[in-house]
């Protein structure tokens, strides 16, 4: 049809922080941090301990209310949404912790349908309670991480390794839209933290998640983001892709206070 052209909409950000602050008492632990995420993006927090990194993360998903600023994850304006919006929001964004946080007496396969608990009505006890495709879908999501042979082990007993995999199998069993992983692999060695993260970046870049991750390892960081968020003291030192940094780059975030 002449004189109709249609422009393709650039995909808004899924995550569109601005001026973010978030003050505990007298102490600044996010300081007027402004970041957008698109769609699919796989960005990195760095800084050191205390610099602010968790704290961010937090008040993504509501976890910890903003001082000042505003937060916008999958259009919901998080600094403003009541509870039960913010509960809706937490269904679509997953969070990976440093700790796992599994029920280490509960067998692999009833920690990962948990997973599913934020679109079921009600509350489910004990694997059977779940339906059978639940349970089939469970199954899968442990074969993804390539430990379907464990799903009716306790989960308590396994490698730090073989819990984090659990733990990923578990957000993607919430079939989220954002995943935010707080050091994911902190507590591995490092050859376990390589194979975790490289399952990781795989099973978001599959499902097309957008993922902010905190790291120390400045390397894992080089390795596998898109972009690079540096904070120090509460600031944002960095903002690049990691495309063309090195090390030295990035060891800079550890030393900068002045803000970009
Ligand atoms: N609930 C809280 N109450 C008081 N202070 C807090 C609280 N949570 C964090 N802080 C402080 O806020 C600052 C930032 O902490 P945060 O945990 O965000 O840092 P981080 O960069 O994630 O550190 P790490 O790498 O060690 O996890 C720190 O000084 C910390 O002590």
């Amino acid at each position: 049809m002449q004189g109709l052209t249609v422009t393709p909409e650039e995909p808004a950000d899924v995550i569109a922080v601005r001026g973010l602050t978030r003050r505990f008492g007298d102490l600044v632990a996010v300081d007027d941090v402004s970041l957008s995420v698109a769609p699919g993006e796989f960005v990195v927090l760095l800084g050191l301990s205390g610099s602010g990194k968790s704290t961010l993360l937090r008040c993504l998903n509501g976890l910890h209310p903003v001082s000042a600023g505003e937060v916008e994850v999958l259009g919901t304006r998080v600094h403003a949404a009541p509870e039960a919006e913010l509960r809706r929001l937490r269904t679509q964004v997953g969070f990976v912790f440093q700790a796992f946080n599994l029920v280490g007496r509960l067998s692999c396969v009833e920690n990962v349908l948990t997973g599913a608990l934020g679109r079921l009505r009600l509350p489910r006890y004990g694997v059977r309670s779940y339906g059978q495709n639940l349970r089939r879908e469970a199954l899968a999501c442990l074969d993804r991480v390539g430990l379907a042979d464990r799903a009716f082990q306790r989960a308590g007993t396994l490698s730090g390794g073989q819990q984090q995999r659990v733990a990923i199998a578990r957000t993607l069993m919430q079939r989220p839209r954002v995943l935010l992983a707080d050091e994911p692999v902190a507590s591995l060695d490092p050859e376990n933290a390589g194979s975790v993260m490289d399952l990781l970046v795989r099973v978001c870049a599959e499902e097309g998640l957008t993922v902010v991750c905190t790291l120390h390892q400045v390397d894992l960081a080089l390795g596998w983001a898109h972009r690079l968020v540096g904070l120090n003291q509460g600031r944002k030192v960095l903002d690049r892709p990691a495309a063309g940094m090195d090390r030295a780059d990035v060891m800079d975030v550890y030393r900068r206070v002045e803000p970009v």
